[in-house]
Order: C-alpha cells, then sequence, then structure tokens
C-alpha cells in the first residue's frame, strides 16, 4: 500500500474534481492510447481504471487502440520485413493481415478484457464495423537520399479516414458501452486497410464532435528545442514549431491530427505521456495538466 495523505487532503483532492467533474459529464473523450504508452501490464491498469472512473462519472469515452511495436514483433517473428515512408508503414498483401490480426484481433480484446477486469463493460470494434470508418488509399511523395530527388511511394494497403459513420458509436455510446477501437478501416472496394492510429482518433474525435481528444505518446508533451515541456500551444504556434524544425519525426502526424480535430470542432487536444500512472485522470479532473493543451 502506497503512503495516502492524510484524510482531509484526500477529501480535498476528491472536491477539486468536482468542476472538472462537471465540465466533461455526458462529454464525448477519444483517448489515443499509443503501442508505445502500452508498455508494461501495471500500466495497462491504471489506463483501464482511469477509463472506468471516467465512464462511472458520467464521461463518455472512446479508445482508439495503436499497436506499432506490437505489429513490428509479429512480422519480425514471421519473417516479414517491414519498412515506413513518411512516417507510415508500407503495408502489402501479407502485412495488411497481420496489421488487422494484432490490432482488431489481440490488443483490442487485450484491452476490453484489461476494462472488463476493472469493472467496466467494453466493446471492441474497428472501422469496418457497421461501415464506421471508410478509407481512401494513402500516396505519399518522399524525398529519395541517394538521388534527392521527390518521389511517389505506393504504401499498398495504408488508408485515410474519408467518411465516419456515427451509426454503431451513437449506438453503443446510448447502452452505456465502452466502444475500443482498432484503427482498420473499410475501402470501397471491400479492401482492408491499415490507418495509422493517430489519424484514425482524429477522425473519431472530429465526427462525434468530442469535447478533447487526448492522445497518449511516450513523451511528456511537445517539447521545445531545449527539451523543455510546452504546456500550451494555439494552432499557429505548432505550424511554426514544424516549419522550423522543433517537431519532427511521429511527432507531426500527432500535431497535424491535433490540427484536424479542432478544426472539426473538437474544443481542446491534449498529447501527453501514457506512461506517467493515471496520465488521464491527472489530465482530465485536476487543476494542472498533463501535457500540452492545444486549443485553435
Ligand atoms: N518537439 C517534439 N516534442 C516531443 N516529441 C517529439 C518532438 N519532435 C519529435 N518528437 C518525437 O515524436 C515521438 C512521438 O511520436 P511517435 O513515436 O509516433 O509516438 P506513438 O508511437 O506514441 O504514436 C517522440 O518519442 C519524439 O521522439
Ligand atoms: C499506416 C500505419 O502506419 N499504421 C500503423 C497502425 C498502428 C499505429 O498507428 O500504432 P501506434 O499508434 O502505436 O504507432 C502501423 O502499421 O504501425
Amino acid at each position: 500500500m502506497t503512503d495516502l495523505p492524510d484524510v482531509h487532503t484526500q477529501a480535498e483532492i476528491l472536491v477539486q474534481a468536482l468542476p472538472h467533474m462537471q465540465r466533461y459529464d455526458q462529454e464525448i473523450v477519444v483517448i489515443k492510447y499509443g503501442g508505445h504508452a502500452m508498455g508494461d501490464p501495471a500500466a495497462a491498469e491504471d489506463f483501464a481504471e482511469d477509463v472506468v472512473l471516467l465512464e462511472q462519472s458520467g464521461v463518455k469515452p472512446i479508445v482508439v487502440h495503436g499497436g506499432g511495436p506490437q505489429i513490428g514483433n509479429m512480422l519480425g517473428k514471421l519473417g516479414i520485413r517491414s519498412e515506413f515512408a513518411a512516417g507510415l508503414r508500407i503495408t502489402d498483401k501479407a502485412t495488411v493481415e497481420i496489421v488487422e490480426m494484432v490490432l482488431a484481433g489481440s490488443i483490442n480484446k487485450q484491452i476490453v478484457g484489461t476494462i472488463a477486469a476493472e469493472g467496466g463493460k467494453a466493446i471492441g470494434l474497428c472501422g469496418k464495423d457497421g461501415n464506421m470508418v471508410t478509407a481512401t488509399k494513402v500516396t505519399r511523395t518522399v524525398v529519395d537520399p541517394d538521388s534527392n530527388i521527390e518521389k511517389v511511394v505506393d504504401l499498398g494497403f495504408v488508408g485515410e479516414p474519408e467518411r465516419v459513420d456515427r451509426t454503431v458509436l451513437d449506438a453503443v455510446l446510448k447502452a452505456e458501452l465502452i466502444p475500443v477501437l482498432a484503427p482498420v478501416a473499410v475501402g470501397h472496394d471491400g479492401a482492408t486497410y491499415n490507418v495509422n492510429a493517430d489519424t484514425f482518433a482524429g477522425a473519431i474525435a472530429g465526427a462525434m464532435r468530442a469535447k478533447r481528444l487526448l492522445l497518449l505518446t511516450d513523451v511528456p508533451g511537445v517539447l521545445d528545442k531545449d527539451k523543455n515541456l510546452l504546456p500550451e500551444l494555439t494552432v499557429d504556434e505548432c505550424r511554426r514549431l514544424i516549419a522550423d524544425g522543433t517537431i519532427t519525426g511521429g511527432m507531426i502526424p500527432k500535431v497535424e491530427t491535433c490540427i484536424y480535430a479542432l478544426e472539426q470542432g473538437v474544443e481542446g487536444v491534449v498529447i501527453l505521456d501514457g506512461k506517467v500512472p493515471h496520465s488521464v485522470l491527472l489530465e482530465l479532473y485536476t487543476d494542472h495538466g498533463a501535457g500540452t493543451l492545444i486549443t485553435r
């Protein structure tokens, strides 16, 4: 048992949560749970406890999970090589089958099970269910490092959400179940598409008019050039930080997702460290947020 503060302090902490609870009552909060943040079983339990506590106190949480490292491990075991272009996994026919198996199969059901163990009721779905997310094929232009010439890369079965149908999600939320979504979508041609989990979460948050989108990753938030946390940023400031090279790599699609979600009407988007125990609760129910809050 960890040392707890005295009873008065405990009561004070609970009371301080009240205005935050009121602010999020009956609101949709989309939580993107990244593959890196999933880490160890104790952290996964903490995450599930947070989600169940939110649901119990009147919030409508929607979990969108990733699983990039876990897909990489499985492909490695099967001897399938995997490469990325512009932060997206080049996904051929064999790879998309493994992506679907790992994301919509094992990871999705594991999260549903962990939420159940904490007393919640979750339902595991992917973008294909009820035509929730229809995707179109993505191509990207990258600069070839040898020739320094731009070339178009065919990413195979990598998709971008084109349309979100709310029917299933509305029904699931009405039934007071917690949706846990794998970022796999269906194309117009019926093919399965691998969608970046941040992009998928942004599309869901936008379509569901979420109050908050939380992106859980493995760094404290957006950092400046001296690696200090930037607690609050506007969209314009984000664009400047991308242009001047402060925001690079995997943080670029994350911040672009945030900008997209804000443009779709989501009120605030937060990038935070999912490895910090109970980071979701700290972010939503305490006065001091846990990561970088991005607003319009
Ligand atoms: N300015 C920045 N602030 C924080 N992280 C940054 C920044 N620029 C680049 N990054 C990188 O972005 C990474 C997060 O993106 P990514 O690895 O795709 O996360 P995830 O797997 O959680 O989706 C960080 O681990 C960090 O290496
Ligand atoms: C197209 C594409 O790159 N899809 C990702 C989907 C999983 C993901 O995004 O997981 P994280 O959030 O853990 O990185 C992939 O195949 O790795």
